[in-house]
């Protein structure tokens, strides 16, 4: 038995900050400590630890639809998060992690719905084939993560809407999300609540790992400065788009002055190499361009200032700054 357990539930919905906290456990919790930790995000979408977020997903109609992106530590594919799905994370010590151990919490807790879930091979839980939860792993040091989601009433328009790659043409490496069908627990029973879930699981892990202590909620009044602050590295372009495995892709368009093509291959997020073809009838020199592109991160607005600078006609800078503004 491990000598101490701890439950915490955030009562915060922001992506970064939940991942910062889990973080902040992850870090701080010693070799003897087992931690249950409950979180939901608003509209997010939480990508792998080695993924392209362009290719896993439409980034330009999240933005516009407001779906949040997020890049997490632990490996594995993209999912879709709203607050119809509950997202659950053990935290132990090195000799007390154990897997199935984890597992039966959850599925223990599903039970008393009379949901009989699943371990399938590929860090699923699923129903009759159809998967409710995705797990990833991770480990600071000795302590070990594991976390997974729970689809109780998520939008599933919202899955194929999203997680589907942007109108881009790209050619990327990096690990790709494994597409499955998936099912809300809810449409199993409709009982199942978020809230409810959250107390049948904080009873089974209370029973499994013989705890009696309270629950911990954070919620704005309480969370540590060092959790919002880490926070803001989980917000930062650099973290969640500028951690794309190098990638190539071409944005090409055709105009009345001409069709262009421009090559872009990036690393780290940035442009570092460029090269444009185009039939342009009008007077313009592109050379500086593709140089300036270079070092560039890319995104829409350093392009936009960088087309802005190297070019001169202003019909072909409005043209391309559109056109960046639309594709990235
Ligand atoms: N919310 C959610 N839950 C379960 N499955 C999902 C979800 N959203 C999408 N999907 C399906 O899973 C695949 C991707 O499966 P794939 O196996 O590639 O990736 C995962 O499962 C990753 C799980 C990460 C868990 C973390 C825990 C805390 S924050 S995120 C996707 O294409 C959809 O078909």
């Amino acid at each position: 038995m491990p000598e101490h357990t701890k439950i915490v539930r955030s009562k915060l919905y922001e992506g970064p900050v939940n991942l910062a906290l889990e973080e902040y456990l992850l870090r701080n919790c010693d070799e003897n400590t087992v931690i249950l930790y409950l979180w939901q995000n608003n509209k997010t979408i939480v990508i792998g630890r080695h993924q392209n977020p362009y290719k896993e997903c439409d980034v330009k109609k999240m933005e516009a639809e407001g779906v949040n992106l997020v890049r997490r530590k632990s490996g594995g594919g993209a999912v879709y998060q709203d607050l119809g799905n509950l997202n659950f994370t053990f935290i132990s010590g090195r000799d007390h992690h154990d897997i199935t151990r984890q597992y039966k919490v959850i599925l223990k807790a599903l039970e008393s719905y009379g949901i009989y879930g699943e371990i399938s091979g590929r860090n699923d839980l699923t129903v009759d084939g159809q998967k409710f939860s995705g797990n990833a792993f991770m480990n600071h040091k000795e302590v070990q993560c594991h976390h997974g989601t729970l689809l109780l009433d998520v939008d599933l328009k919202a899955l194929p809407k999203y997680l589907t790659p942007s109108q881009l043409k790209i050619k990327a490496r990096g690990v790709d999300s494994v597409k499955s069908r998936v099912v809300n627990l809810r449409s199993l029973n409709e009982k199942i609540t978020t809230e409810d879930l959250s107390s049948k699981i904080i009873d089974a892990f209370k029973e499994e790992y013989s705890y009696t202590g309270e629950i911990e909620e954070i919620g704005p009044e309480n969370v540590e400065e060092e959790v919002l602050g880490e926070a803001k590295a989980y917000e930062e372009w650099t973290w969640n788009y500028g951690k794309a495995p190098s990638f190539d892709l071409t944005l090409e368009e055709k105009y009345p002055w001409g069709v262009f093509e421009m090559d872009l291959s990036t690393k780290n997020g940035r442009i570092q190499e460029a090269a444009i073809n185009t039939d342009c009838i009008l007077k313009e020199d592109f050379i500086p361009l593709t140089k300036d592109l270079v070092g560039t991160p890319l995104a829409a607005k350093d392009m936009e200032e960088v087309l802005q600078n190297s070019l001169q006609n202003p019909e072909i800078i409005r043209d391309l700054q559109s056109l960046v503004r639309e594709k990235l």
